[in-house]
This record gives C-alpha cells, structure tokens and sequence, in this order.
C-alpha cells in the first residue's frame, strides 16, 4: 500500500470542509477525485501534503505517518502541483531544477541534471529550456510547474486540477505521461479534476466526494449514470466509443 488515508477531518474556524475521508492506494494506481465546485477536493490534497493539518485523521505513506515527515523527506515522497501558481522569473530548465532542490546536498550534480533534461523531453518542452517563466503561456506554464513535481521522483503525486489551462492536445499528453510515469516508476498519483471523461480514459480509480464526505471509491465500474446524477445532479448517459467510456449529458 502505497497510501493509507485514514479517516481525515478538516474544517475551517467556521465551516466543516472534509470529514471522515478513508480510502487507499496501491503502487501504479491513478485516483481521480471527482466532486461538484466546493465539495473539498483542494481541500483534501492540501491535507494529504500537509499544507493543511487536518484535525484528526492519519495519512500513511509506504507505511510511515506523514506527520513525521519533515522539509527534504516529505518533498520525496510527496510532489503537489496547485490549481495555481506565481513563477519568478526564471528560466524553464532552473525552475525545473528546483524540483531536485530535496535531493541536492552541495551542488547539483550530473544525475540531477539528467533527470531534468529526461522531463523536458517527457513532457516536449525541450524547446522551452531557456525561456524565461514569466515569459510563458498559461499552459506552457502549467507543464513547468507539473515538470518541477515530476522531477521531485515522489511516490505520491498530487495535482489539483493539473489540465486547466491546457489545449485538449496538451491535457490528452500530460495526462498519459502521467499514467506512464505512474505505470513505470510504480507511483501512485491523486489528480483533483472535473473532466468525467479524461478521468475515465486515464484513471483506474475514482473517489467522489460530496459535501466534504466520500460518496463513493472504487474502480470504474462504480462510475455509472446513477452515482453521476446524485453526485453531480445531471442526467447522463455512457457509453463505449472504439472502447473508450463517454459520458454524455442528456
Ligand atoms: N480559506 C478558506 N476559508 C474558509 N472556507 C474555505 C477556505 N478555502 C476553501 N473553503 C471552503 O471549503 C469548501 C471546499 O473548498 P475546496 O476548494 O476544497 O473545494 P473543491 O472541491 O476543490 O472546489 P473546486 O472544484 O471549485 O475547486 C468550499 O465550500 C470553500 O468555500
């Protein structure tokens, strides 16, 4: 088991957020949690890299308390990629870098190096190494940021939102070279989105929340019309299109 989350609550001075939330995660499974605009996911994802400290609740990773995870060590099992973020000018190949920033005791090193150069190519930004970051489109931007948490080698990858600012070439690209990334290194990664139908082409596993409580988790065969229409409260069909699910507003 990669990840264990154990019944985590968070909630605001005012306002209850996340309650209860339970589920876990093998290596090489990909997570999609899925919910309605305010029904916790951020939420969640903050608390499982520990920007936010849930109330109680515990999250184990390869079988360690998160919360005795501290700086450096927390960085290598865990890389969070935001709904969204500020960027000092740097240029693409130094903000990159910084991903390795937990692993780099003097100087950077040659592997550190490689392993940049190997997500540039991953991720078709080589073209990009030198520009500055202020310099970038939303999207181009977006893979930066997502290049950076990859090259973090973490065992658990979190992304809010990750395809937001991408064109449907890009979102369809990062999130297959995610899938490869989490198939080959056996990872596990946790993505926070609102695309039914890039969770369902990219996912093996689906959490959905509502009002802060986990409604359902399973494989994909949870994922039909019914939990969709009191999930989302919208009617839907799917179907099979040259073997890939769709889901059809009706
Ligand atoms: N700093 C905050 N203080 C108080 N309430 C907050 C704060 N941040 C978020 N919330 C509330 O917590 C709830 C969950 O928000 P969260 O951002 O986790 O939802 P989400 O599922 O990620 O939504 P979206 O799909 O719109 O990004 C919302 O009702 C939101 O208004």
């Amino acid at each position: 088991m990669t990840l264990l989350v154990n019944n985590i609550s968070f909630s605001y001075p005012k306002k209850d957020v996340i309650n209860n939330i339970a589920f876990s995660l093998r290596q090489g499974d990909y997570l999609a949690v899925l919910g309605t605009n305010g029904a916790g996911k951020s939420t969640l994802l903050k608390c499982l890299n520990k920007i936010l400290k849930p109330q109680s609740g515990v999250v184990y990773i390869n079988g360690i308390d998160s919360s005795r995870l501290k700086g450096p060590e927390l960085a290598k099992n865990i890389a969070y990629v935001p709904q969204s973020h500020d960027c000092s000018k740097k240029t693409v190949f130094d903000s990159i870098l910084l991903g390795r920033k937990p692993y780099i005791k003097w100087d950077v090193t040659q592997r550190d190096i490689d392993i940049v150069e190997n997500v540039l190519k991953l991720l078709n930004l080589e073209n990009y190494s030198m520009r500055y970051t202020n310099e970038l489109s939303g999207g181009e931007l977006q893979k930066v940021i997502i290049a950076r948490a990859l090259v973090q080698e973490p065992k658990v990858l979190l992304m809010d939102e990750p395809t937001s600012n991408l064109d449907l070439k890009n979102q369809i690209e990062v999130l297959k070279t995610i899938k490869y990334i989490v198939n080959e290194r056996k990872i596990s990664a946790i993505v926070a989105m609102h695309d039914l139908n890039l969770a369902l082409r990219f996912a093996n596993k689906f959490l959905l929340l509502k009002e802060g409580e986990v409604f359902d988790f399973g494989d994909a065969t949870i994922l039909n019309s019914e939990l969709i229409k009191n999930v989302y409260d919208i009617d839907v069909a799917i179907e099979e299109f040259s073997g890939i699910p769709v889901v059809i507003p009706i």
